[in-house]
């Protein structure tokens, strides 16, 4: 008999256009640089130098993209075949861990609203695991999942009676849905246990004796059961529903859902989300040891029930590669403004390159949405054994409560944060250590142990989640993943050195791609000024000019701001919603408002163009040069448009997301520094 097929991959015909694009494109690129290499032996200066530099930059970043145009491909999958390989019951375990950290910049009703939507899948509730890492250790988000499990008991059969399909209930009830007759008194409800959750928060204290009673947990006198001195947070599991105990109104069971809060000794390195998940990886093998684990991020909600069902499709497939590691949905947002002021979609990285790494079998991990294969943490596919997700056990073999005493115990000690100490969590198993982008790098590790992934990519999103929407929230956000490209590079993975030698080099190509990225520093700061600058001093630097001594060390001090190398920290984005702010963000204003020193950089830029720009159309009037002088006017003109923005906010607006004026004057104050110094260098 022939098995039927769960998954079909076509190559994207756009694939030879592509790659007649980018075959044109180099012989173009090739004869720029012949032109600049001429200039510079014949007229050799700073200058020259700098243009040459910033294409050189400018041709490796473009030509690493194109590596991800080569072979795009589309997946479909078709879910309705799945009886004909697996029955319900013969599903593998599912283990679905949410990460929060921080309380007050992720607000527990969200990161509730979240989890309830993962609990409400379309799978077996028996099979499926719901654990929640909180790396703040915060008692307010503890008592939000005890208010939440008691809603799932009613949430999730209305979910499965009803079919719907915003399972997430701030997004099912924000949309006045009062379809069916139980649906009044369980929005009640929902906004009952929202209000009870925001008054915690709100007052920033539990009542003790209410965890104490439903967990069972001893409290120290200080009421924090889990913080000895502010420097040691012991580690904390908490059972809030149990598979096997816990029934729905209806008497149906409902998935396990767990609290975990890992160990932290401020001196133990923690690592981040990349530590969190590993204690992740751990305590769930103690527990439940399903074969598949989804993470997701805390404010990544479940936008479609039967994402499951589409990641079986994948490694149940009768023909599926037996090294697949993890099966990537994209990042999608819910409330990106309509001209998506900041490029918040990501859309070219998150669908245009997926579909080309997909191509060559190495999607990358997105840090959330991606359902893994629990072995591809444990070792090389060689060193595992049999990675047939349909042959592992599906459960702990045991039938034991997860909550008996010994495997309490055990997950009590695979937290401790001492656990790693001489193992090769880290380095070898489980997310790879050292850099801020945990996620790109430890797929990167895995693809080059030869383990496989693939893009799958719904008519209905799978995830939806919220994408920063002030400026400097999303300047730091980047800040922290130019850091961590970074220490990519410079770390022994470096994607051209050790990724040519273990991965598609094709696929090493566009990760060095990303890794690249801090280095665009480097043309955007000399287009932003050089032009400009001479422009201002009315030379033309196409091709004549003397020594402009300052340029380059400028172009280096600014990209080490940029990249700000002095904070190798992983900043929680905030998830806060501002109603102001959300208002301005609609109507797409940038928002500048605080006074972030990386909002300084930018407005000199924007200062110098505009001064450029108006002095070379003085220039040009009175001498005439125009010809001469074109290109640096197209080019300070063209930054005097994308700075529109900032001149607006630095005279026009009154509102809160306006510049503050200390960077204004700061700001003008350095670009008349800049001029002045720069004209006695021409
Ligand atoms: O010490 C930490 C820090 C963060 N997180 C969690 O990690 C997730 C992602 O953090 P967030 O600040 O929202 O990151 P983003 O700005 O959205 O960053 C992106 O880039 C990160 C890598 O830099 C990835 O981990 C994310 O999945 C990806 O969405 C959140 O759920 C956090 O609660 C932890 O659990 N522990
Ligand atoms: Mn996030």
């Amino acid at each position: 008999m022939v098995e039927p097929s769960l998954t079909t991959r076509t190559p994207s015909p756009i694939r030879w256009f592509n790659r007649v694009y980018a075959l044109v494109s180099t012989i173009g690129i090739c004869a720029l640089f012949y032109r600049h290499l001429r200039n510079f032996l014949y007229t050799p200066s700073v200058t020259i130098f700098s243009l040459l530099l910033a294409d050189v930059v400018l041709a490796l970043v473009w030509a690493t993209w194109q590596a991800g145009q080569v072979n795009p491909v589309h997946r479909r999958v078709f879910p309705e075949k799945l009886p004909l390989v697996v029955k319900e019951g013969g599903y593998p375990g599912l283990d679905v861990v949410v990460c929060t950290a921080d309380p007050f910049k992720e607000p527990p009703i969200r990161v509730v609203n979240t989890v309830l939507s993962l609990m409400a899948y379309d799978y077996p509730t028996e099979k499926l695991s719901v654990y929640v890492s909180d790396d703040g250790g915060s008692q307010l988000t503890l008592f939000a999942f005890m208010e939440a499990a008691k809603f799932a008991r009613f949430w999730l059969p209305y979910c499965r009676k009803y079919d719907i399909l915003d399972r997430s209930p701030e997004v099912y009830f924000g949309n006045d849905s009062f379809l069916f007759p139980e649906s009044y008194e369980i929005k009640v409800m929902y906004e009952g246990m929202k209000a009870k959750i925001e008054e915690v928060v709100e007052k920033r204290r539990v009542n003790h004796d209410q965890i104490t009673m439903t967990v069972g947990l001893k409290l120290s006198a200080n009421g924090r059961p889990h913080l000895h001195h502010k420097i040691i947070r012991q580690s904390l599991r908490s059972v809030l529903l149990e598979s096997n105990e816990d029934k729905d109104i209806i008497g149906h069971p409902l998935p396990n859902l767990i609290y975990v809060s890992r160990e932290k000794n401020k001196s133990v390195y923690h690592n981040f989300k990349g530590g969190a998940l590993n204690t992740m990886i751990r305590v769930s093998a103690s527990m439940t040891d399903s074969p598949i684990f989804l993470i997701q991020d805390c404010d990544m909600y479940s936008n479609n029930p039967k994402t499951p069902l589409y990641t079986l499709c994948h490694f149940l497939d009768p023909k599926v590669d037996p090294n697949l590691a993890f099966v990537q949905f994209p990042q999608s947002f819910h409330d990106i403004n309509k001209v998506d002021t900041y490029g918040g979609q990501h859309l070219p990285e998150v669908r245009t390159n997926s579909w080309g790494m997909d191509g060559v079998r190495g999607m990358m991990f997105m840090g959330t949405g991606g359902f893994f294969k629990r072995q591809a943490f444990l070792g090389t596919p060689s060193s595992v054994g049999p990675s047939d997700i349909s042959k592992a056990k599906t459960h702990r073999v045991e039938k034991k409560s997860i909550k008996s005493d010994d495997i309490m115990a055990l997950a009590h000690r695979v937290a401790e944060c001492r656990y790693e100490e001489n193992t090769k969590w880290g380095l070898e198993m489980g997310f790879r250590y050292g850099t801020l982008i945990e996620d790109m790098y430890t797929g990167f590790r895995l693809q080059s142990q030869g383990w496989t992934s693939v893009f799958c990519d719904p008519e209905r999103a799978a995830f939806l989640g919220n994408s920063p929407m002030s400026l400097s929230d999303i300047l730091l956000q980047s800040k922290r993943w130019f850091v961590g490209f970074l220490e990519m590079i410079f770390s022994k993975h470096n994607p051209i050195t050790y990724g040519f030698k273990h991965m598609n080099p094709i696929l090493a190509l566009i990760y060095a791609h990303f890794d690249f990225r801090p280095f665009w520093a480097i043309p955007i700061v000399i287009y932003a000024f050089l032009p400009q600058l001479a422009l201002l001093n009315s030379r033309s630097i196409f091709p004549k000019v003397r020594k402009l001594l300052l340029s380059l060390p400028f172009a280096v001090i600014d990209w080490c701001e940029v990249v700000g190398l002095s904070t190798i920290e992983f900043n929680v984005t905030s998830k806060v919603l501002d109603d102001e702010l959300r208002k301005r963000y609609e109507a797409g204003l940038f928002e500048f408002g605080v006074e972030s020193p990386l909002f300084l950089t930018i407005s000199i830029a924007a200062i110098v163009n505009l001064f450029a720009f108006l002095m070379g159309i003085v220039i040009v009037f009175k001498n005439g040069r125009f010809e001469e002088l074109f290109a640096q006017l197209f080019v300070a003109g063209f930054g005097v448009v994308n700075s529109w923005p900032i001149y607006e906010a630095m005279v026009l607006r009154s509102d809160k997301g306006k510049m503050p004026v200390m960077i204004t004057v700061k700001a003008i104050g350095v670009a008349l520094g800049l001029c002045s110094i720069f004209s006695s260098a021409f």
